[in-house]
């Protein structure tokens, strides 16, 4: 069986049609998507595999759509408005065209979390009423992650972290291929600066936003959402390629947005580390991750302390290993292939039709 595999992100579409071999035989990106359904439609595949940025505490792995799913996605909206709705739109437009349709989602990878790491320290009845806690984010990759590393390195990798740097950007520390830790939380706003998200912040501030800053809950959500991250501190983009351009020809507002961005990254890969106890590989996927050097060699300087000794050489061609000969620490470059976790959790949840 055929499958169509439909990657809604927050600024790009990415569909790939893979054969029962996983060979991928269409694919079609659209970088600055408008959220309309069109480009599905004329993609071949037996069946329709979507990707679900939150699947709150009801999904703990991929499921067949009905109406009762539908629904069920439909009720985690809110939790996730950049993302949830248009990946809602684009399931009813392909349940619309008669094909079997298989929903993943970013946060099942995410359900070993301990409850030490999961658990925020909020009102017991908050918790309990809400359903408050860590779910974290893009499993599909962080899993893909977990699984290409030992197979590229050839041996078992304990302690392992992932970083997915694209528009959006969240770090998984992954002990025995189980997720232990991450860096975004109830929602996807959390965690490291990102292209228009600025990742965690003091909640008092937001707090103070609204009860003395008089800013309504609509204008910080907005702003939270599309106006901040590197677009906010750069004045010019939320692409760090743009932003790297900026500093080259020194741009004071975007060499204050990588400075910010780099810091926070350091720091939460740090924060990694400790949750795993040390680390033996760390990988970078994602837009970011895997083609931007400069961004890599950054990182590496900064964590030599930790043991990371990066190659100069095999980091400016992107190999998919990039750590010195013999460095505690081997360093990756995964290419992000959330698909193929997709591929293989819809085929399970498809049955025996899809083989
Ligand atoms: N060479 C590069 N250097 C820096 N950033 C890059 C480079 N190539 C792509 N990117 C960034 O990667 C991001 C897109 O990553 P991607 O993982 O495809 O995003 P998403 O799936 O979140 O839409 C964009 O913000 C883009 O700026
Ligand atoms: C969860 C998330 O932020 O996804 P993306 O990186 O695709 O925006
Ligand atoms: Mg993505």
């Amino acid at each position: 069986m055929n499958l169509l595999i439909v990657n809604a992100g927050s600024s790009s579409l990415k569909l790939r049609v893979l054969d029962d071999e996983d060979q991928v035989i269409d694919e079609k990106d659209v970088s600055d998507w408008d959220g309309s359904p069109g480009p599905i439609e004329a993609m071949a595949g037996d069946a329709v595999v979507h990707r679900v940025v939150h699947g709150g505490d009801r999904f703990d792995g991929a499921a067949v759509v009905d109406d009762e799913v539908e629904a069920a996605i439909e009720d985690l909206v809110s939790l996730a408005p950049l993302h949830q709705p248009k990946a809602l739109e684009l399931i009813r437009a392909s349940r619309s065209g008669g094909r079997p349709v298989v929903a993943c989602f970013d946060t099942s990878y995410h359900r070993t979390l301990p409850d030490a790491a999961s658990t925020y320290a909020l009102p017991a009845g908050w918790r309990e009423r809400f359903g408050l806690r860590k779910f974290g984010f893009h499993g599909l990759s962080h899993a893909y992650v977990a699984r290409r590393v030992p197979e590229l390195l050839d041996r078992e990798v304990p302690r392992l972290i992932s970083c997915h740097l694209g528009s959006g950007a969240s770090l998984c520390a992954i002990e025995d291929g189980r997720s232990v830790d991450t860096t975004m939380g109830f929602t996807p706003l959390d965690g490291l600066v990102m292209a228009t998200r600025p990742g965690s912040v003091d909640p008092g501030l937001l707090l103070w936003l609204q009860t003395s800053g008089g800013l309504t809950a609509e204008e910080i959500g907005e702003a939270l959402e599309h106006n901040s991250g590197l677009l906010a501190l750069s004045s010019r983009s939320g692409d760090l390629r743009e932003v790297l351009e900026g500093v080259e020809h020194g741009d004071e507002a975007c060499r204050l947005a990588y400075d910010v961005y780099l810091h926070r990254l350091v720091g939460e890969i740090a924060r990694m580390a400790a949750a795993l106890g040390g680390v033996d590989a760390l990988a970078f996927t994602g837009g970011v991750g895997e083609h931007s050097a400069p961004l890599r060699a950054a990182v590496a300087r900064r964590l030599d302390w930790l043991g990371v000794v990066l190659d100069a050489e095999s980091n400016e061609s992107s190999a998919p290993v990039i750590s010195a000969p013999g460095a505690p620490i081997a360093l990756c470059v995964i290419e992000s292939r959330e698909d193929l976790t997709m591929a293989a959790q819809a085929r399970e949840v498809l049955g025996s039709d899809a083989s």
